[in-house]
């Protein structure tokens, strides 16, 4: 039945994704000077959500936007560009600058958790979408979050000499804050400093 085929499908590609991010977090997590201890108890993803995003084209593609720019607000988020087309762009020292799709590759986008977790040392990245003016966008993005119980804040190893750079709050009020503010650019994260 197509449904069990599809739950299967979804079943087996969340879960490999889940790995897959677990295991570029403990690479990352270790470069920053972590130890196994924290990348089990920190970096373990706890909550996972799947978004499909499909962009019409139009015809007056320059006037608009598929996605306002935004930064993720997870802890890191795999994208797969599935059908080829480009439209995504990210920001780099001030320039928009488009990622092109490459066949059976994902982008790895690091969300504001990361950013607060590392006390500032990794940055979260700014991103968006632009359309095309004849051809349709899908993309599949799957967001990866600490478990619901987590404190959401710079980890005590990361904070040193400078002090905190982010404020500390648990899980469900960082989300109620960010589904509360506007989707622009990194202005949630702003709002997170002390
Ligand atoms: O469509 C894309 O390539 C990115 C989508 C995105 O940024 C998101 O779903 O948060
Ligand atoms: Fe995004």
């Amino acid at each position: 039945m197509l449904t069990n085929d599809l739950s299967v499908a979804l079943d087996n590609y969340s879960s490999e994704l889940k790995n897959l991010a677990e295991c570029l977090m403990e690479i990352m997590a270790k470069n920053l000077g972590l130890g196994m201890d924290v990348v089990t108890e920190k970096f373990k993803v706890g909550i996972q959500s799947i978004r499909f995003n499909y962009y019409p084209p139009c015809a007056q593609a320059h006037k608009v936007l598929g996605f306002s720019q935004h930064s993720d607000s997870d802890l890191i988020t795999l994208v797969l560009q599935v059908n080829q087309v480009q439209g995504l762009q990210i920001k780099r020292r001030g320039e928009w600058v488009p990622v092109r799709p490459h066949h059976g590759a994902f982008i790895v986008n690091l969300g504001d958790i990361f950013e607060i977790y590392s006390n500032g040392r990794y940055k979260s990245i700014e991103h968006r979408v632009v359309v095309n003016t004849e051809m349709e966008r899908l993309s599949i993005a799957t967001f990866h979050s600490p478990k619901s119980d987590a404190v959401i804040g710079p980890l005590q190893e990361m904070i040193g000499g400078s002090g905190a750079k982010y404020r500390s709050v648990d899980h469900e009020g960082f989300m109620k804050l960010f589904f509360s503010s506007k989707l622009d650019g990194k202005s949630f994260l702003d709002s997170m400093r002390c």
